[in-house]
């Protein structure tokens, strides 16, 4: 194992981007649902520097790309709607996982350290998308971005789980994609892993200084 998890019995993990490539069908569901609005659609790549803040945020910027202004109420509860449909309706067409990660996922669990999930991504997708992939049983607890009174940069979503779990954070490793990651984990106390592939909103990971970056989950395992 690598020495950052010496002393750590809790690993949690962020979704989007640091286990799944999920901007594929995420781009779909925001182009349908803008589509359904009669407005412009966005192409793929724009949509990945969009995510990382839930689905309405994802919505809001989308929305407001198209109208060179933000959204009144209606027309976010509109868009919004309609992407939980489409999305939801397909969140697996297009998503893979990135590589190693099943292997490592099974390593860690096998090495008897607690799993967890903390995305910003709302709950009801956690459970079809990991279960696909054919992961949900190695996580002990899942944690979506409206799930709590909090999300991601904020350390709340860590901190229920560490309490729930009865681990200290100081055991605790976050493992992200995103700066809401390294600041989620920096604030809770846990040591903070990155990786460099996923969707920071274009900027390297590196900027939010991690205590450790990896270029793929299996150097965790040492
Ligand atoms: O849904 C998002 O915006 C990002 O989800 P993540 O926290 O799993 O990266
Ligand atoms: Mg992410």
């Amino acid at each position: 194992m690598h020495t950052i998890l010496q002393e750590k019995r809790l690993i949690a993990f962020d979704l989007d981007g640091t286990l799944i490539d999920s901007v594929p069908d995420l781009a779909v569901g925001v182009q349908r649902a803008l589509h359904d609005v009669g407005l412009a659609q966005p192409s793929e790549a724009q949509v990945r520097d969009w995510v990382g803040n839930g689905a309405q945020v994802l919505v809001e910027r989308a929305l407001t790309w198209a109208l060179g202004e933000r959204p009144e109420a209606a027309l976010q509860q509109n868009g919004h709607e309609a992407f939980m449909r489409h999305y939801g309706a397909a969140p697996n067409a297009l998503t893979t996982l990135y590589p190693g990660v099943s292997e490592a996922l099974h390593a860690l669990r096998e090495a008897g350290f607690a799993l967890a999930l903390i995305t910003n991504k709302p709950e009801r997708f956690i459970a079809p998308i990991l279960d696909h992939f054919g992961l949900l049983a190695l996580f002990t607890l899942t944690v979506g971005g409206d799930s709590l009174s909090e999300k991601k940069p904020s350390p709340v979503p860590l901190i229920h789980v560490a309490q729930a779990l009865d681990i200290a954070p100081s055991a605790s490793v976050m493992v992200g994609d995103s700066r809401h990651d390294i600041a989620a984990g920096k604030a809770a106390g846990f040591a903070t892993v990155a990786l460099p592939y996923g969707y920071n909103h274009g900027e390297p990971i590196a900027q939010s200084q991690p205590d450790l970056l990896v270029s793929s989950l299996r150097d965790l395992l040492g």
